[in-house]
């Protein structure tokens, strides 16, 4: 089978776009006093600042300036100061020494319509609302328990993908199918489902993907744009589906449908969760309004499935490039499954050598490779230099995943890399930092990859791969990559 690759750099997701704060650049100085500034990157325009320099796929030129201008950059984005952390050792000095600080995130324009106004975990700010959402969200909805519940409808879902590529497949030796697209409405069926129950019916499955494909484009367009803080504003935010859009509507239909007691699913799903919190006298502050329960929602969505997706992706990609990785991976799942005839996830915990592939595709790959933009809450001092309080943090992941200082061979796919140090703590290792580091780091790792891992095993079982003859899979030999 053949997929198409026109689509991949579709699942970069570049840094947001911002309301934009004036400062004054000569912010960031010494602490010993020296008249010095943090290494400003290159040459800095009259109002763009360093803007002109950013480029199409902003981690990569930020990964050549860190190259030239060290791990801690200061970069003049537009009006917005802001500081690049590009290296594991500059991730450890600041997220040990000042996890606290660097918890915030800046106030994004769009960001705030789409989530009922930052009544949601990923963009609010720092402080009470988060801490409170971000715990239940933690406990309640993404645990390991909860994640293990969904199992019946992750199976459901990838048995349905399988059944549509077997479908395809027959006529696609011509024509490669577009595989992005039908992972995408896998990872999307499974978030929904999880989410709504049997509400997705309710919703018109038709109607409700129509709704998740514009809310993936307009926040692709506000990440895309999102290095300019001005222009990027309107275009974006005026398609975002906040309220009173058609997601806020499909939300209402399905929530009365649950009030109603008409919506009612064998695992118990994340609208009813919230429902029975928003009853909770202690939760009132968090879950109390429909605008929290939809904000928070909204927060699945965005978070749990491009990002998923991506990593689906990237992986076959990488497998394609390395046809012995491939074949290994695919004879370890054949042997452990053998005549079944699907991967059941249960079969998962047989399948070291595949999360050894997922790891290393995460480490090349990190599907948001500027994470989600940070702001200082505070000052603080990092390797010598002052940094004042609502400073923007960009997180080169990309950047910190192929340094040589701790990788070598950074740009080659080897998963053994991972097999001696047991399993990797993300959010802990700043080695790695595809799901982030610290306090915000991404609390829906159970979720996400519980789905990438029962996708990509049936994949590799079900069906033999090959790239399409005459499109390089090989590194800079098409337009499909470049972008991570
Ligand atoms: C492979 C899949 C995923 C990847 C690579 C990923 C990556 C990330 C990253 C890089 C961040 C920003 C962390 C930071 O600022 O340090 C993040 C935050 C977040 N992610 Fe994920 N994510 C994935 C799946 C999910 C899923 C499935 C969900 C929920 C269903 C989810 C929910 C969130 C939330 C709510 C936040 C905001 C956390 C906060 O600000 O406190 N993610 N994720």
């Amino acid at each position: 089978i053949e997929f198409q690759f026109g689509k991949m750099d579709e699942f970069v997701l570049p840094p947001f776009e911002s309301r934009s704060i004036f400062r004054d650049k000569d912010i960031i100085r010494y602490t010993a006093g020296k008249e010095e500034e943090i290494e400003a990157a290159a040459v800095e325009a009259p109002v763009v600042g360093n803007l002109h320099q950013v480029g199409k796929n902003p981690h990569l030129t930020l990964r050549a300036l860190a190259e030239r201008h060290g791990p801690l950059m200061f970069l003049q984005l537009g009006s917005i100061p802001t500081v690049v952390i590009s290296s594991a050792h500059v991730a450890r000095e600041v997220f040990r020494a000042h996890d606290l600080a660097f918890a915030g995130r800046p106030t994004l324009y769009a960001a705030e319509r789409l989530s009922y106004g930052l009544w949601d975990v990923g963009f609010a700010p720092h402080g009470e609302h988060w801490r409170q959402a971000r715990k239940v969200f933690m406990v309640e909805l993404l645990s390991a328990k909860r994640v293990r519940s969904f199992r019946g409808v992750r199976e459901r879902e990838v048995a349905s993908l399988v059944a549509s590529i077997r479908r395809l497949a027959p006529s696609s030796s011509s024509s490669p199918i577009d595989l992005s697209r039908m992972v995408v409405s896998v990872t999307n069926a499974v978030t929904c489902r999880a989410a709504f129950g049997g509400g997705c019916e309710t919703a018109g499955s038709g109607r409700l993907r129509w709704v998740m494909d514009e809310l993936q484009s307009v926040l692709g367009g506000v990440l895309r744009r999102g290095l300019l803080p001005v222009v990027a504003v309107d275009s974006c935010v005026g398609r975002a589906p906040g309220k009173g859009g058609e997601l806020d509507d499909i939300y209402s239909q399905v929530i009365e449908e649950h009030l109603r007691g008409g919506c009612t699913s064998d695992h118990g799903d994340l609208v009813q969760v919230l429902l029975r919190l928003r009853e909770d006298p202690t939760q009132r502050n968090t879950f109390g309004s429909m605008d929290h329960i939809k904000g928070l929602l909204t927060d699945i969505f965005i978070a749990g499935t491009d990002t998923s997706a991506a990593t689906i992706i990237w992986t076959l990609t990488e497998l394609l490039r390395n046809p012995s990785v491939m074949a290994r991976a695919q004879k370890e799942v054949r042997d452990a499954v053998g005549k079944k005839g699907a991967v059941e996830e249960t079969d998962l915990h047989d399948l070291p050598f595949l999360k050894l592939v997922i790891n290393e595709s995460l480490r090349l790959h990190p599907p948001a490779p500027l994470l989600v933009p940070r702001e200082t809450t505070e000052a603080c001092a990092v390797g010598g230099y002052e940094i004042p309080a609502r400073t923007r943090v960009f997180v080169n992941a990309k950047a910190i995943g192929t340094d040589p200082a701790s990788w070598s061979n950074p740009q080659e796919f080897q998963p053994e890399r991972f097999s001696s140090g047991g399993d990797v703590r993300w959010g802990e290792c700043f080695e790695v930092v595809p799901f982030g580091v610290g306090r915000r780091s991404c609390p829906g790792i159970n979720f996400g990859l519980a789905v990438v891992e029962l996708v990509l095993a049936n994949l590799l079982y079900c069906f033999d791969w090959e790239a399409r003859l005459g499109r390089g899979v090989g590194r800079g030999g098409g337009d499909w990559i470049g972008s991570a």
